[in-house]
């Protein structure tokens, strides 16, 4: 199984002094489906944020394809960023001002890419083919995740991090959105990190964790 990320012993500590994540490794396969579990404060987007090269750990080292992320200058960062990750966040972070085709091809403008899926195929299978021409605004909540899903792939990054992609959903709307993922991370091998307040998002993710006050562990799935 190849290794596409590696964090190792990574740490955060804010100014306050506070400990909000204690050394945590973890190993994110090519392909495989990540969920990470845990209370709110418990450390989960401040983990995410470091595994997705967003913010810089107080130690340890994240290894992207073996080279150490934060140790690469902001220009490669960034490349990395834009190419090769994907993000999906709650409230979906849409621009109003552009059209819903606008709003998924919009990492495309940003980065100069090698590869990409095409916008008709990918909003087919997120069926969100007829919204193309319109404006966000007026979409539902399941809708608009549908676009910032579509918006996360069209790079066709290696990796893909949500940080509570179904939270303002309802449960309906949830279970659709959370298939709709697994799916094209199956279809497309795009591995997924996932982190949550909610237990058994994902029926079967590949790995299951915990998160409890900034300390990550292996979780019991029958819990
Ligand atoms: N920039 C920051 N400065 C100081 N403390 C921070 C900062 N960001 C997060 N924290 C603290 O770190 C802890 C963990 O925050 P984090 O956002 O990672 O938790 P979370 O599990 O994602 O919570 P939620 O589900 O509510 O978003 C919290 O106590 C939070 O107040």
């Amino acid at each position: 199984m190849s290794v596409i990320l590696n964090a190792e012993k990574v740490s955060k500590t804010f100014s306050n002094q506070q400990l909000v994540l204690k050394p945590t490794s973890i190993k994110i396969n090519r392909g495989e489906i990540y969920v990470i579990e845990g209370k709110s404060g418990s450390g989960k987007s401040t983990l995410l944020s470091i595994l997705g090269g967003l913010e810089k750990p107080t130690s340890g080292r994240v290894y992207y394809r073996n080279s150490s992320f934060y140790e690469l200058n902001d220009e490669k960062q960034s490349e990395i960023r834009g190419k090769s990750f994907g993000f999906i966040f709650q409230s979906f972070h849409l621009i109003p001002e552009l059209s819903v085709k606008q709003n998924i091809e919009l990492p495309l403008t940003f980065n100069t890419v090698d590869n990409r899926l095409e916008t008709k195929d990918l909003a087919k299978r997120l069926e969100i083919e007829y919204l193309l021409d319109k404006e966000t605004t007026k979409l539902s909540g399941g809708e608009q995740q549908r676009v910032a899903i579509a918006r996360s792939l069209i790079t066709l990054p290696d990796i893909v991090f949500a940080d509570e992609p179904t939270g303002n959903l309802d449960h309906k709307t949830t279970r659709k959105i959370v298939n709709l993922l697994s799916e094209l991370s199956n279809i497309y091998g795009i591995s997924l990190v996932i982190v949550t307040h909610e237990k058994k998002l994902i029926k079967e993710p590949h790995h299951l964790f915990e998160i409890q006050d900034g300390e990550l562990r292996v979780k019991n799935r029958d819990v």
